[in-house]
């Protein structure tokens, strides 16, 4: 049964897809209050209000996945969650319409001083000299972020017969002129623009985007728009050139903390304000909360989620083919961590046959995540894989081979330690299933499932018999055997799998018998 925490303020519509799942519990409750179970959600849907931190994570030992029914995730500490294997997934176009149409109408209304001109009548003065606005019409609008938002402002921004100047460094001139925007440097949109909006993340790079420096180049009369996120432009230097005439007025509705308090930004005539409203809408609202729910319960239900931002973003249908290689890499990865006991230094995979032609990357983390499952205590995934890896010093590499040793499709993982390596071989068979075809030198043939037991031996007369007897005398049941040898009386190999798992008597006795080489229990 799953828990999912529901901790800001969500569309109880959007969230369908969540409580008609019959194994997982919906709770909504902030993630201050104690009822809030922290310690049993293994998924978390927040808005901008809930600030999920390192602190926050660390009471939640079985989140699996952040769900951001929004866009910013500024409030989400990815790195920490990454670091510790939880997926973080947003709605990144959800809301684009609405805060797009929210922050034309903070423009129009800045513009044209309608909150100013609304409290006076709504005051029973009629002042109608005193609001002269300024119109739209061949004024030029620097838009700074030509994403989602920025691109649906400036459609309507062209709609009004304004001149778009757009600053966005990942924006190429061929777009830029499909948009119908002129693109230009930073410091151009700052010297030509009427009005100047920012839409960027917040993001180191960003923040104090609209400095003093920029500020100062600005022409004078300038008006600014923040609907994306406070701090971009920085208060204080805005509250200065507002103060000193040379900005004309801003329409906010962000904040660098929310809510602002007593920001002397508010205290200003010219300085028009909304309450983090960009996304506040019905329709966002709903978009949003069942956009994040959806992919929510795709993920609990082991399927691939599409709008992930820290985990690669694989189509259901690239993912239905990838599927059986995607089980089988992360077993073949456990195999190898339980065979070989000692810190690794290298492990490589080489694909080969038609496994090639998928996205051989996800399965690369997807070994890693089975190799590491039983060895470190952090929950690793294909979101924290190669992180992990790293960490520990271990170079991770990835080949195509055109030999698939006679089989369709191959997966070739080799491990190296300081004193030895370890080679483990699959291959996925249509109708029949995943089966390891090769395992440290010795070919074999096995299915890689459930309690398993692999001894190396010396390949005499009567080994396999005795450990079949003291099997049988602890009445342990043996499901399936393989052997494998190199040559006549050499080094061999044996397979075997179990119904329950192998008890540590019965090992201690069959590590007793002669020509037992090695033994090793292998859960999978
Ligand atoms: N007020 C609200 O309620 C509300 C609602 C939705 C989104 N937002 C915020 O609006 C912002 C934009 O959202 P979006 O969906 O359009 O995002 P987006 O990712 O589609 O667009 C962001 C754009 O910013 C550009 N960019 C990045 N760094 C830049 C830089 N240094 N200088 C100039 N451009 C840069 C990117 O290339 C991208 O084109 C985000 O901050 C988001 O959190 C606010
Ligand atoms: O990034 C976003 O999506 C917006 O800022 C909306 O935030 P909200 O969900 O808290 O309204």
């Amino acid at each position: 049964m799953f828990t999912i925490l529901v901790a800001d303020s969500i569309s109880k519509e959007g969230l369908q897809p969540l409580l008609e799942m019959t194994n997982a519990k919906v709770i909504q409750k902030k993630v201050t209050d104690p009822e809030s179970y922290l310690d049993e959600i293994d998924a978390l849907l927040v808005r901008s209000a809930t600030k999920v931190d390192e602190a926050l994570l660390d009471k939640m030992p079985r989140l699996k996945i952040i769900a951001r029914a929004g866009v910013g995730v500024d409030n989400i500490d990815v790195e920490a969650a990454t670091r510790k294997g939880i997926v973080v997934i947003n709605a990144p176009d959800g809301n684009t319409i609405s805060t797009a149409e929210h922050t034309f109408a903070m423009m129009a209304s800045m513009m044209r001083n309608i909150p100013q001109a609304h409290q006076t009548v709504k005051n029973l003065e009629w002042q109608r000299n005193d609001f002269i606005g300024t119109e739209l019409f061949g004024k030029t609008l620097g838009i700074l972020g030509m994403g989602r938002i920025g691109t649906e402002l400036a459609k309507r921004a062209k709609a009004f017969g304004m001149n778009i100047h757009v600053f966005d460094p990942f924006l190429t001139k061929d777009r830029a002129g499909k948009l119908g925007v002129e693109l230009c440097t930073l410091d151009e949109v700052l010297e030509h623009a009427d009005i100047i909006t920012v839409h960027t993340p917040l993001t180191a790079e960003t923040k104090g985007l609209i400095n003093e420096h920029a500020l100062s180049k600005t022409k004078k009369g300038v008006f600014f728009l923040n609907c994306a996120r406070g701090g971009i432009i920085d208060e204080q230097a805005l509250a200065k050139y507002i103060g000193n005439g040379h900005v004309a007025g801003a329409a906010l509705d962000v904040f660098e903390t929310e809510p602002p308090g007593e920001n002397p930004l508010l205290k200003f005539d010219h300085v028009i304000a909304t309450p983090h409203l960009g996304a506040s809408t019905k329709e966002a609202q709903l978009n949003v909360a069942s956009q994040v729910s959806k992919e929510v319960r795709l993920f609990l239900e082991e399927k691939p989620v599409s709008n992930s931002i820290n985990l690669p973003a694989i189509s259901k249908d690239i993912y239905e083919k990838i599927r059986p290689f995607h089980q089988m890499s992360k077993q073949m990865g456990s195999i190898l961590s339980q065979c070989i006991k000692e810190g690794i230094q290298e492990l490589s995979i080489t694909y080969s046959g038609t496994v090639t032609e998928l996205e051989t990357s996800y399965l690369t983390k997807a070994t890693l995540a089975g190799f590491f499952k039983n060895r470190i205590a952090v929950n690793v995934n294909e979101v924290n894989a190669l992180l992990t890896a790293k960490e520990r010093g271990i170079t991770v590499g990835e080949k195509i081979s055109a030999d698939p040793f006679g089989y369709a499709n191959c997966l070739t993982v080799t491990a190296k330690a300081e004193e030895k390596s370890f080679v483990i071989r699959g291959t996925y068979i249509d109708n029949y299933g995943p089966r390891i075809v090769f395992l440290n030198g010795f070919n074999i043939d096995f299915l890689p499932e459930g309690n398993l037991l692999y001894i190396q031996h010396r390949d005499r007369p009567g080994v396999i018999g005795r450990v079949g007897k003291i099997l049988g005398d602890h009445s342990i049941n043996i499901a399936t055997m393989q052997v494998g040898r190199k040559e006549i009386g050499g080094e061999a190999i044996m397979v075997l799998s179990f119904d329950k798992p192998l008890d540590d008597h019965s090992l201690a006795l069959l590590n007793q018998l002669d020509d037992i080489v090695s033994l090793n229990r292998i859960h999978l």
